[in-house]
């Protein structure tokens, strides 16, 4: 196999997200829900006749050699030739991007996850994905999570995963149209860092007994977001006229549940053209499971 083309990279949303402590290294350590939806970056692999990584298409703001995608291949590609003695030929990759850049979705985790995917595939590279996973881990917190791909209850820096059921609905997701740098909310004097554990039943049992309207928790990041940008305050307040909303991450994106898509697109509709807003379903598993069990 030579290419591997329409390669999914979904959104993360956090459900909730609890701030439990810090590590000596000044890393933050967390609880919290991972969610895949089913909107998406775009990713086409194919192989080349020399040993480059190349980005065949531009990605406003990223240079080619930052981008998660080429660092993730480049790891890879060291990480074959420390087991194989050789280097596995080089990839062109394109993207096709629609999630917006610092907006809580993991879109720039998720594009490096998929294309770890892609070229373990593609290269017969043979790593596990707790393999993948221990490579990803140093390039983002979040890329742990997409390779494991199914809906988790997160700890430690969001590398300790494990399965639970996330409610099947519809969300409302708004990009207040800003950026939020990760760092900026991370180094917060006022960010709260010692809210109390809870166990992985708790969220469960809340789903369960309490419907999908009223979300578990709640984002301990949102309110030095809200303050640091507005227009993340603004979107929580409209978005909460019509449900439980808050912010994804470490912001910018502010997402609600609804339980049919129709009351979705209503409120979907009803969002002020100054934002971008779309809805998306829960997806119980990363698509890329299947594209590649398909192959
Ligand atoms: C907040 C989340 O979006 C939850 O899903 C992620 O944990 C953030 O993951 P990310 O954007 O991939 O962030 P990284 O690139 O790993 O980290 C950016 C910076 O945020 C701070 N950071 C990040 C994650 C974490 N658990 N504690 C931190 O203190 C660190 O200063 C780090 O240098
Ligand atoms: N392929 C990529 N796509 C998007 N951003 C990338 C990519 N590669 C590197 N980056 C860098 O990563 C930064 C964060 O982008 P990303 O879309 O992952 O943010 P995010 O959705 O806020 O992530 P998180 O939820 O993990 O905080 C960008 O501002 C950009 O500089």
């Amino acid at each position: 196999m030579r290419s591997l083309h329409d390669c999914p990279a979904p959104a993360k949303l956090n459900l909730f997200l609890h701030v439990v402590g810090r590590r000596a290294d000044g890393y933050h350590l967390l609880q919290s829900v991972f969610q895949l939806v089913d909107r998406a970056d775009t990713l086409h692999f194919d192989l080349r006749d020399d040993e480059l990584i190349v980005r065949t298409t531009e990605v406003p703001g990223v240079p080619a050699d930052q981008d998660l995608i080429v660092r993730a291949l480049r790891l890879l590609q060291a990480e074959y030739a420390r087991r194989h003695g050789r280097l596995p030929p080089g990839i062109d990759v394109a993207v096709e991007k629609i999630l917006p850049m610092g907006g809580g979705l993991g879109g720039g985790s998720s594009d490096a996850a998929t294309a770890l995917m892609a070229a373990n595939r593609l290269w017969q590279a043979g790593l596990s994905q707790q393999e993948l996973m221990d490579l990803g881990l140093p390039l983002g917190a979040d890329i742990p999570f997409f390779l494991f791909g199914e809906t988790a209850f997160a700890e430690g820096v969001g590398e300790r995963l494990l399965p639970v059921r996330g409610p099947d609905c519809w969300y409302v997701i708004i990009e207040p149209g800003v950026a939020v740098p990760t760092p900026a909310i991370f180094s917060a004097p006022d960010l709260t860092r010692d809210t109390g554990r809870v166990i992985i039943s708790d969220f469960s049992s809340s789903y369960e007994v309490s419907g999908k309207h009223r979300g578990f928790g709640k984002n301990d990041l949102q309110d030095v977001a809200e303050r640091l940008f507005p227009p993340v305050a603004q979107a929580v307040e409209w978005l909460g006229r019509h449900g439980d909303a808050r912010m994804t991450g470490s912001g910018a994106c502010v997402f609600c549940a609804f339980s049919s898509e129709r009351e979705a697109d209503q409120v979907v509709a009803l969002v002020p053209g100054t934002w971008r807003a779309w809805k998306a379903h829960s997806l119980s598993r990363h698509p890329m499971k299947s594209l590649l069990q398909n192959q």
